[in-house]
């Protein structure tokens, strides 16, 4: 009998399940395991739900680990929602994403597979996201340790600067070094900290919104430019100027600076108005010889060089020859298209937000790329007989969807237009795996690859190429 609440002891963890949860099996029956514990441990779980096949808990004891742990290199591990895998060496992160694809693939796919090409591993293990986001806020995270030092007394809030914990919304880790993104990120981060305590600026308040500054976004790019983003809640000119004129002082390699009042509840930044307080007001980033304006809210790969092997790798498996009519669906801003553009007769790209459309025709321009088009919209409003036979029929449709993996709609679209090739992009092996069954129905799988581009983390890319039978 397992029921909700009740502590299983000694459960040897066997396995890494999907989205990065730990695997035991106890009496034929599969737990689900959270709290940062690996293949090998030696665990006492704390069911919080719990079915007739499985169930899933946390961790609450480790009584033996692993020999294979490593000692994790960043000392906010455990409290930190980032780069969870840290204690699983770095080849054992590749092997259990490898065998996450082929599970995923063949559990779910349930059809022939071809031999899958070993993970292509990240050249960067640290320092590679070109962006980052850090967090203010007038509540810090304390520690059971720091809780205990107050004693009895109040608990003050602290302010802090650094990343969300995660399922407490209000809360934020004080982040001194974080090892995802190359300096000066630490440098800004701490800068703005630093004089923010000493000038008694008020850090954000989630719960009650108030306080003034809110997040801090941070671009290091491969061409050597960095751009921040300092989100405030409300103008106040003097305090803002003496802010970012102290940043620039300190950080004299930073090439744009801006900043953008968010006087919203939520903290997104979509729909409001960065302005350049230094520098051009976009940066820049390479893929091979092609170059793409970055601005402030536009999406880009978050990994640069791994982003570019993503990208060869889609390219290697389109096999163009320079006849091809290329369908890039769910582009983005372009990239994939501009990246495979000389070597196809035309492109064709189609994304559903209009500001990451304006920025593909521009990258398009920037790199004389004459060949491709883009259009905004919905790809199941848009894709249909009308405007393939408009802009000629696929030769191969590249598509690479959110998380949630194309609409049963479009799949059923691509089955009834018959490209000879699909190549598949995917942040997300399920749900790919579920959209592959559906196209098995007139399309073979002929080669997968799956690529790591976040390193110490669960998250998978994995591209698949498609011919048609
Ligand atoms: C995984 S990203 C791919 C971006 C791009 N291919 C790249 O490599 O940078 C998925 C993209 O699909 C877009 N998207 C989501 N739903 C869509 C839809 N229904 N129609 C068109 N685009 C959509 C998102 O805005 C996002 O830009």
């Amino acid at each position: 009998m397992r029921k909700k609440n009740v502590v299983l002891t000694n459960i040897p963890v066997s396995d890494y399940a999907a989205e990065g949860k730990a695997l035991a099996k106890v009496d034929g029956k599969v737990i689900f395991i959270e709290g940062g514990v690996m293949p090998g441990d030696v665990v006492d779980v704390r069911l919080s739900k719990s079915k007739k096949d499985w169930a899933e808990g946390k961790a609450v004891h480790i009584h033996s680990y692993s020999k294979d742990r490593v000692e994790p290199f960043c000392q906010h591990f455990g409290m930190c929602g980032g780069c969870k895998w840290q204690m699983v060496p770095y080849e054992l992160q590749l092997k259990y994403k490898q065998q996450q694809v082929v599970d995923h693939l063949s559990r779910i796919g349930k059809m022939p597979l071809p031999p899958i090409t070993p993970i292509l591993g990240s050249k960067n293990t640290v320092n590679y996201r070109n962006k980052l986001e850090f967090t203010f806020s007038n509540r810090a995270y304390l520690t059971n340790e720091e809780i205990a030092a107050a004693g009895d007394g109040v608990i003050e809030h602290k302010p802090a600067l650094g990343f969300h914990v995660p399922r407490l919304f209000d809360k934020v880790l004080n982040i001194d070094t974080c090892y995802l993104q190359a300096e000066p990120t630490n440098l800004i981060k701490n800068t703005l900290r630093e004089y923010a305590l000493a000038n008694n600026l008020a850090f954000y308040d989630i719960r009650n919104h108030e306080g003034w500054l809110r997040n801090v976004i941070i671009r290091v790019l491969t061409t050597g430019e960095v751009m921040v983003n300092v989100v405030i809640h409300h103008e106040a000119k003097k305090q803002r100027e003496a802010l970012l004129d102290h940043l620039l002082a300190k950080v004299p390699s930073i090439t744009t600076l801006l900043y953008t009042i968010n006087p919203k509840k939520n903290d997104s930044i979509f729909d409001l108005e960065p302005k350049a307080y230094f520098g051009k007001g976009y940066a820049e980033e390479k893929l091979e010889d092609y170059t793409f304006k970055i601005g402030p809210k536009s999406f880009f790969q978050t990994n640069t060089y791994q982003g570019e092997a993503l990208y060869q790798v889609t390219r290697e498996f389109a096999g163009l020859t320079g006849n091809e009519v290329v369908y890039d669906l769910y582009c983005g801003t372009g990239s994939i298209g501009i990246f495979v553009s000389k070597q196809a007769k035309k492109v064709i790209g189609i994304e559903l937000i209009k500001e990451a459309i304006d920025d593909a025709k521009e990258n398009a321009e920037r790199n004389n790329v004459t060949n491709a088009t883009f259009y905004a919209g919905d790809v199941i409003d848009i894709c249909d007989d009308a405007f393939f036979a408009a802009h000629g029929a696929p030769d191969v449709v590249i598509t690479d969807p959110p998380r949630a993996g194309m609409h049963e709609k479009l799949v059923n679209k691509l089955l009834e237009i018959g490209a000879p090739k699909i190549v598949y992009v995917s942040c997300n092996p399920a749900t790919q795996a579920r959209d592959l069954a559906l196209l098995h129905e007139k399309y073979t799988v002929e080669k997968i690859q799956p690529v790591d581009m976040f390193p110490h983390t669960h998250h998978i890319e994995n591209v698949v190429l498609l011919i048609k039978r």
